[in-house]
């Protein structure tokens, strides 16, 4: 079982929000793992999700760069994970990104019920702007997690996900053919290359 807590004289399951983010190969998802893992050494009952339309490495798995991986439930919705993520210890959730806004308030709804939620994704887009329900989560979370990368052209901390092929797309599945982790200076100038190109 969580950690128990008594309100009211009854002994309640401690329920909470942790978010990991950062941008591509930061390690969101070993971690994502490895919390999850020892959650299932402690006993406790977890349930894991992934949006339905992340197939990158398996249909079914939550799979790292690494190849670490473990059983999930894909979903199409995140009203999906609050009917099946009730009652259970611990949810943990990957590619967060990619999921409605409402996955905020199911996020709320469940440690709100004394789930200790785990969630996993991307801070930006390879535009740099905050990811879909990433910005809400990290603001209700009682726990945030920043992750880096390296970043591939100068070895300092990486901060987002540039993308190397030509596609306008926010949602693009891919990994490192179509995607390398730069630190901010090195963002700046492979977005200024960028627009050159586009400009010619
Ligand atoms: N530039 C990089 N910086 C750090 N790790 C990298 C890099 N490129 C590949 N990796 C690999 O990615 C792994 C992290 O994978 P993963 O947990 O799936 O990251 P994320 O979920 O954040 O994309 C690292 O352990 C490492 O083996
Ligand atoms: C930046 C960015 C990424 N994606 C995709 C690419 C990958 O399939 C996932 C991120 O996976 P990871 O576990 O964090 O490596 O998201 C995208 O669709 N759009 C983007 O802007
Ligand atoms: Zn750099």
């Amino acid at each position: 079982m969580s950690p128990i807590t008594e309100r009211n004289g009854e002994m309640m399951r401690r329920g909470r929000i942790e978010v990991i983010c950062g941008s591509m190969f930061s390690g969101k998802t070993e971690e994502l793992i490895r919390r999850l893992k020892r959650a299932e050494f402690a006993r406790q009952s977890v349930e894991i999700f992934k949006p339905s339309i992340d197939t990158r490495y398996a249909e079914q798995d939550v799979v790292s760069h690494e190849g670490n991986s473990i059983p999930s439930t894909p979903v199409d919705s995140s009203a999906s994970i609050l009917l099946l993520g009730s009652d259970t210890d611990v949810v943990g959730i990957d590619e967060a990104q990619f999921f409605d806004e409402n996955l905020i308030d199911v996020c709320n709804e469940l440690a709100n019920r004394g789930t200790r939620v785990i969630v996993a994704g991307l801070d930006l887009d390879f535009k740099g702007i905050p990811f879909g329900p990433m910005p809400g989560l990290c603001a209700v979370a009682d726990e945030v997690t920043k992750v880096h990368a390296i970043c591939v052209r100068c070895g300092a901390l990486a901060y987002v996900s540039h993308r190397t092929v030509d596609n306008e797309k926010r949602v693009l599945l891919g990994e490192q053919t179509a995607y390398e982790p730069l630190c901010r200076a090195c963002y700046q100038k492979a977005i200024e290359k960028d627009n050159l190109k586009h400009q010619a």
